[in-house]
């Protein structure tokens, strides 16, 4: 590897890696159709100290939804078929916790290094660690793909773009339009010179490399590569040779830099498990005159509902894909529709990465309210329950009345609300509408 040392840091030894998983060829991830038919590798340098986020917790380990920043990203590659190996170069006091992370959210195909003390180092430890890969059902992979652990927003058809450029040309990767102006100053701080913006284009991330052009790359590099740099496709073109074919990728292949970005992200990933929910009727007339007045008013509210009588049989496709449940009871109906849905959304391991919203939406056929004075208590204890399993129960109380579309609206505010925000704060809540 590099003159100056063994590997990519000068002093240490190659280490051996941690295996944390059943083997890549054992990938549960029912077969995609594979635009990508070589071994294909990731390696996401993780261990940095994400001082810019003025944060003590690295940024790659900051939770949202319960889950740390890293885990969305692995779980981005690990849903991708044709993706055989995913290896985390981590800084070694974070390397326990990196293993509790892959345990708790059941990350496959995941492979622990140690980081270095850059960036450079950190993805050329993870080149290393694939290069002496031992697992008998992972070969050394064709194209190895880079990709920051704190860009969560990758999507697999993009993946295959550079994946395909890397293996045709040798390396290739993500560009994005400049947002302001690159200027030059002078060492007095005054402006020497702009750049012409047009001509310009910001290096993002994934990348890709066949494997031979980014290990030699890191053989060759100089240790003021290894310090300062922060461009593999220029290590790829200065050491190699090789021309990165540079493909235009969408806005969501941002870095995870400042605090304001974890917020940011956040806010992406509630509103992607927002968008939609299913509504239980258990068929009753009431129930599905209310399920067909909440499809109408959360169209407003950006959400669409798919309406059942049950979660058996088809509609058990729900359990698979949906996030959000509505149970939709009448009158002296207690949580035992709660309950089942719990039981078949444990059976499906359904809140393992995402918390699972359930509401109960009970409707009493009478202006009282005969709801059992046990309710509240009821709601409450069966949510505390559920909350440490991650799902999350919220009760809305519905009185009949002469207004009725208005009171349906009240519901389906408040329920595109709760499953907004998935606030742990109102689990176990009976609100009113
Ligand atoms: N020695 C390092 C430094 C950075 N990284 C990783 O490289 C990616 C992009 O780097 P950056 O955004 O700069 O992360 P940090 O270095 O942690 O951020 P900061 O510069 O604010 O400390 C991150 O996933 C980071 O963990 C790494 O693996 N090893
Ligand atoms: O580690 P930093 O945040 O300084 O920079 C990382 C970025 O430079 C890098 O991810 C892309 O520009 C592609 O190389």
């Amino acid at each position: 590897m590099n003159t100056q040392g063994d590997n990519c840091e000068p002093h240490r030894p190659a280490h051996p890696g941690i295996f944390t998983m059943r083997e890549a060829g054992k990938s549960d991830h029912h077969s995609a159709e594979r635009c990508v038919d070589f071994p294909v590798s990731v390696v996401l340098p993780a261990g940095g100290t994400g001082e810019r986020t003025g944060l003590q917790t690295p940024k790659q380990f900051c939770t949202f939804l319960g889950r740390p920043l890293i885990s969305y990203t692995i779980q981005a590659f690990e849903s991708v078929p044709w993706i055989q190996s995913i290896v985390v170069a981590v800084a070694k006091e974070n390397m326990d916790l990196m293993m509790d992370v892959i345990q708790r959210f059941k990350h496959r195909k995941v492979r622990v290094v140690p980081g270095g003390s850059t960036r450079h180092r950190s993805i050329c430890n993870g080149v290393l660690a694939l290069g002496e890969e031992e697992r008998p059902a992972v070969g050394r992979p064709k194209v190895v793909i880079i990709h920051d652990a704190v860009r969560p927003f990758v999507e697999e058809d993009f993946l295959c773009k550079i994946a395909m450029a890397a293996k045709e040309q040798g390396a290739a990767g993500a560009i994005r339009p400049l947002v302001s102006t690159v200027i030059a100053t002078t060492s007095e701080g005054y402006l020497d010179h702009s750049l012409e913006r047009a001509k310009y284009r910001a290096s993002e991330m994934p990348q890709g490399f066949t494997y031979d052009v980014i290990s030699q790359a890191y053989q060759r590099c100089s240790e003021s590569d290894f310090e300062f740099g922060t461009e593999c496709l220029h290590l790829a073109l200065q050491y190699c040779g090789t021309n990165a074919k540079l493909i235009e990728g969408p806005p969501t292949l941002w870095k995870v830099t400042y605090k304001r970005d974890l917020a940011a992200a956040e806010s992406i990933i509630k509103e992607t498990l927002s968008r939609s929910a299913c509504v239980i009727t258990g068929g009753l007339a009431e129930a599905v005159n209310l399920a067909d007045a909440l499809r109408k008013a959360v169209s407003a509210l950006d959400m669409e509902l798919d309406v059942v009588p049950d979660l058996m049989g088809d509609n058990a496709r729900c359990l698979l894909k949906e996030w959000n449940f509505i149970q939709v009871s009448v009158s002296d109906s207690c949580l035992s529709e709660v309950e089942a849905i719990l039981v078949a959304l444990e059976a499906e391991n359904r809140a393992l990465l995402h918390p699972v919203v359930v509401i109960w939406v009970h409707f009493s056929r009478t202006d009282e309210l005969p709801v059992s004075e046990r309710a509240p208590t009821a709601i409450m204890e069966l949510a505390s329950t559920a909350k440490h399993r991650n799902i999350l129960i919220y009760g809305i109380q519905l009185k009949q009345s002469k207004h009725w579309e208005r009171s349906a609206s009240r519901v389906a505010e408040i329920a595109s609300a709760l499953i907004r925000e998935r606030s742990p704060a109102l689990v176990g809540q009976l609100l009113q509408a």
